[in-house]
């Protein structure tokens, strides 16, 4: 009863078929604008609310944020993840602890101080030499992105980053790649509505065999630390939660184990590699189609690193050009389209609407980041977006590529430092061109959990000022 409105479902389907399941963006756009800003589709016989625009979108997650904190049970993803974790786990008491150890693990680990800067830009210096290598010639930097932020991830967990080459590394990467495309794509719709199909070899089977095979492997990884580690001198999170547990041992239902740690570890790698990487894609992307905005950025950064060897992240604060166009990239590239799928914890309300507790919510996050009334541009690349006229960084309620509430990303830091510093480090050192043969450039993202740019080619120039 008075439950949002939405398009008439059909049995069995639900409104599945009234959606272009490849990529939902503008089907969501048409029904937001005929049944307004909360709406409601069918996944077969389960109800979804989704959330459209800022105003909604706080109301829910800030303002009645418990309300609105759960995790959906029954979907690929949480059957993947078993419900465990940070991610996919509901609102609870495990949730809270492993979100609150992971927070204050990334602190402890140097977040905001010297050494997460250290991480990142050593990493930095692996993908230049790797664009060194290709000066003059046309590549697509897809995986070189993909291998740098899955590697500061691995380097803060693992307590050491991977060749590029690595068998094990490669697959892991494969696998958040795939499980991505997979899990908000049309199979991971059917694994979703189609309960009775889920044991049919059908293509969702894979992303479950791929996250087995990487799980097992990081199972190794912490037997090795096991057998290494110096009790309470961790060397990376993975030494962190064997103190935590060591320290909670003597306590009855400990909510850390084993179990729990391999899922948070994966989460944060899938969390953090195709999101930070698929950001990176799109701002080269866009500093390489829109020349000027590339130079500009170049002029600032060149004034305000003058003298040192490399930039930190303190330093951002006097590049509010090159941040302004770092958080226009992210606000045009919406890297997670639909966040991560919420759920209500008890029975709620919503403009004015009734929602049952167990909904299932979806916060459609680009409604709010290409809001009309929100943006001086909300349709066009332009990162006057986020500077006033005196080229002052803006702080705007619209921006949440982060989401916002509770359950926002708990990598937010961590994410910002990675964009900053490796987008800093490479735009002093490197010019990023279009190729001349390249067609137009197409923008269009492909949808996933993360979206992604078309792969593209980029041709490296060192800059003149790096010459000689
Ligand atoms: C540009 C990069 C990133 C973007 C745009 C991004 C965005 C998001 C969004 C939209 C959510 C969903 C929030 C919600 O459900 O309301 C999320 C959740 C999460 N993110 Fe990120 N993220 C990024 C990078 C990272 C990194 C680097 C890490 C980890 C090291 C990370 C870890 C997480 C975790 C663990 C969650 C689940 C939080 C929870 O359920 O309590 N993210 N992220």
């Amino acid at each position: 009863k008075n439950f949002p409105p939405g398009p008439q479902p059909v049995p069995i389907f639900g409104n599945l078929l009234q959606l272009n399941l490849e990529n939902p963006t503008a089907d969501l756009e048409r029904l937001s604008a005929r049944y307004g800003k909360v709406f409601s589709l069918y996944f077969g016989g389960r109800p979804a609310v989704i959330l459209n625009g800022t105003k909604a979108m706080r109301e829910a997650l800030v303002t009645k944020a418990t309300d609105f904190a759960g995790r959906p049970g029954g979907l690929l993803l949480s059957h993947l993840t078993q419900g465990k974790g940070v991610i996919m786990a509901d609102h609870g008491p495990s949730w809270r602890e492993h979100r609150r150890f992971a927070l204050m693990t990334l602190r402890n680990f140097g977040l905001g101080k010297q050494s997460m800067e250290q991480r990142i830009l050593g990493e930095v210096e692996h993908v230049a030499a790797v664009l060194e290598k290709s000066i003059g010639k046309s590549v697509d930097p897809q995986t070189l992105f993909h291998n740098a932020s899955c590697d500061i991830i691995c380097s803060i967990m693992f307590g050491a980053r991977y060749d590029y080459e690595h068998e094990f590394f490669q697959a892991m990467i494969k696998m958040m790649a795939d499980n991505s495309k997979i899990a908000n794509g049309p199979w991971g719709m059917i694994y979703d509505t189609m309960p009775l199909l889920r044991s049919l070899p059908l293509p969702f089977q894979n992303p479950l065999k791929a996250y087995c095979t990487v799980k097992h492997h990081v199972l190794g990884i912490v037997e090795e630390h096991r057998a290494s580690r110096s009790p309470n001198q961790p060397r990376d999170v993975i030494d962190s939660y064997l103190d935590q547990m060591d320290k909670r041992k003597a306590e009855e239902d400990s909510l850390f184990n084993e179990d729990q740690m391999v899922v948070m570890l994966l989460d944060l790698l899938f969390a953090g590699t195709d999101t930070t990487s698929n950001t990176i894609r799109f701002a080269v992307l866009y500093l390489m189609t829109h020349p000027d905005i590339q130079e500009r950025c170049q002029r600032e950064i060149d004034r305000v690193l003058e003298g040192k060897d490399q930039a930190s992240f303190e330093d951002r604060h006097k590049m509010p050009y090159t941040q302004a166009v770092i958080q226009e990239t992210q606000r045009i590239a919406s890297t997670l389209p639909l966040s991560v799928f919420h759920c209500t914890t008890k029975d709620t309300e919503l403009m004015g609407y009734h929602i049952p507790k167990g909904t299932l919510v979806i916060p459609n996050l680009t409604s709010v980041l290409h809001e009309e009334g929100q943006w001086k541009f909300p349709h066009e690349f332009n990162p006057d977006n986020f500077l006033n006229e005196q080229g002052e960084l803006l702080k705007l309620e619209a921006f949440m590529p982060f989401s916002v509430g509770p359950r926002m990303c708990l990598g937010e830091g961590l994410a910002r430092m990675e964009l900053f510093l490796i987008l800093v480090t490479l735009l002093r050192r490197f010019q990023f061109v279009w190729p001349e043969d390249a067609g137009q450039p197409d923008y269009t993202p492909v949808f996933g959990v993360t979206q992604a740019p078309k792969p593209y080619s980029m041709m490296v120039r060192l800059r003149e000022s790096q010459q000689g």
